[in-house]
């Protein structure tokens, strides 16, 4: 490392110390949340205090909710899953409503790109539990709902014995294993599960296991293959659209809570933004041959859900590790490449719409992943033009490497393969880097964004 590359890196570990230290101020802060005022059970009420009466003063004088109404939001207990996109919006408009207990699960923390939907936390809580952000800003608007945390994972050892002390459970999470998980946890423990999805300009919204309805296995007893499932860390989602089905999914809660209007079981209301739509279709009725609230359950614990699955109950760290290690470079030997003005072509598989947002500092061509099987005759001979132009031997000999690159590394993994199958006659190599722009950033420019 060069003098300037050393002062670099000292600037970087400075920024990282006052960050942390930030992080630790306002941990200390949050945490100042009573932990006797989180733990203590609430008495059943049955009247309302002065302040009660004039905080809800507008909904108490609605007709069929009233005094009863409000009386049995205070004496219900709802959980939260899911502290992100669905569950802001969720928790804050049942903590406003005067929900008796409001629990909030996330193991999760708060990061710069959660912003734009999860709207309870804060710029200044990057880095800490989104489930006590989610509790301190719920508690700013109301104090007299008791809140309780826990940044944990919900898995098949802690499901049960959390969801006990709840009478409705919210599903804000954002994947099937977990789906799985609560769907069954719900059926065991008797507990109706308010279910809401959102992705790119739409989405979801149903009650499962309540007023006779189906539950989630009943009308999918089979997982989804792994590959047909998109996150939005990878499909994207318009900040609103969550937003909008988490606020449905508060008012479901309160309505089954109080009794008033008619839930979403056995029903599905869909949400399409862009045409700014709701339909809502009749969903299959309860099914007698389901394996956890059929005639005949053979469910009667929860199993391993990932395993059922196949796939993780989190969205982090899913690596792909399918290359050898001769077919990998990472982002330190590529920008060894580009500084040794090493000839060789670089194909950047992320959509094109992405590439607005950032881009290596070298030439490339765009094959975005999800065309590549579609178009790869002319993906094959594009390569191969562009080969024999930078190749300095005859024309049968290619002598420069194909580099694939993506966000994370592992549409780039799944791009060389299939690159591989068309380019081995023509002996060309390919390649990708290793954790693709995401290591970038980390390794060789700070100042590069990712997203
Ligand atoms: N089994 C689980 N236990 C606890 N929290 C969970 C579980 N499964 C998912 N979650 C949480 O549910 C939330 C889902 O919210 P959302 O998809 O909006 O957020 P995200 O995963 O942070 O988003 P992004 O995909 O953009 O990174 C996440 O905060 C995630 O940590
Ligand atoms: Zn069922």
């Amino acid at each position: 490392m060069n003098e300037e590359q050393l002062r670099n890196e000292l600037q970087n570990k400075e920024k990282e110390i006052q960050r942390l230290k930030k992080l630790l101020d306002e941990s200390a802060k949050l945490l100042t949340v009573p932990e006797n005022d989180l733990q203590k059970q609430k008495e059943k009420s049955e009247t309302l205090s002065k302040e009660d009466i004039s905080r809800y003063s507008r909904q108490l004088i609605l007709h069929d909710f009233g005094v009863k109404g409000q009386i049995a939001v205070k004496n219900t207990n709802v959980l939260i899953v899911g502290a992100g996109g669905l569950g802001c919006p969720a928790a804050i408009y049942l903590a406003a409503a005067g929900i008796g207990r409001l629990g909030v699960i996330d193991y999760d923390e708060v990061e710069l790109s959660n912003l734009h939907r999860q709207i309870l936390h804060t710029v200044d809580r990057v880095g800490l539990s989104k489930s006590v952000s989610v509790v301190h800003s719920c508690c700013r608007l109301n104090p007299s709902t008791e809140y309780v945390p826990y940044h944990l994972q919900l898995d098949s050892s802690n499901a049960l014995r959390i969801i006990e002390s709840y009478d409705i459970i919210l599903d804000a999470t954002d994947n099937v294993a977990t789906r799985y998980l609560l769907n069954d946890a719900c059926v065991l423990a008797g507990k109706p599960l308010v279910s809401g999805s959102a992705l790119r300009f739409e989405g979801q919204l149903t009650v499962y296991h309540h007023d006779g309805g189906p539950c989630y296995r009943c009308l999918y007893p089979q997982p989804p293959p792994s590959e047909a499932v998109t996150n939005c860390s990878e499909g994207g989602v318009l900040g609103v659209v969550p937003g909008i089905i988490g606020s449905l999914q508060a008012l479901e809660a309160i309505k089954i809570a109080t009794g008033i209007g008619t839930s979403f079981s056995q029903k599905l209301l869909m949400f399409d933004a862009l045409d700014g739509t709701f339909r809502t279709v009749k969903l299959r009725p309860r099914c007698k041959s389901c394996l956890v609230c059929g005639e005949n359950p053979t469910i009667s614990q929860l199993i391993d859900y990932e395993q059922f699955c196949g796939a993780k109950a989190t969205d982090k760290d899913h690596k792909l590790h399918i290359l050898e290690r001769s077919q990998r470079i990472s982002a330190k030997e590529y920008s060894e490449m580009v500084n040794n003005k090493k000839p060789h072509v670089l194909v950047d598989v992320r959509p094109a719409i992405e590439l607005d947002i950032c881009q290596l500092p070298h030439p490339m061509i765009n094959i975005p992943f999800t065309s590549l099987s579609r178009n790869i005759t002319e993906v094959k001979d594009q390569l191969l033009l562009k080969l024999k132009e930078l190749s300095s031997d005859d024309f049968h000999n290619y002598t420069v490497p194909v580099v694939c690159v993506c966000r994370r590394g592992n549409d780039s993994q799944l791009a060389v393969q299939q690159l591989m199958k068309i380019l081995a006659d023509d002996k060309v190599k390919v390649i990708d880097i290793k954790g693709g722009l995401h290591s970038w950033s980390k390794h060789v420019d700070s100042n590069f964004p990712i997203y």
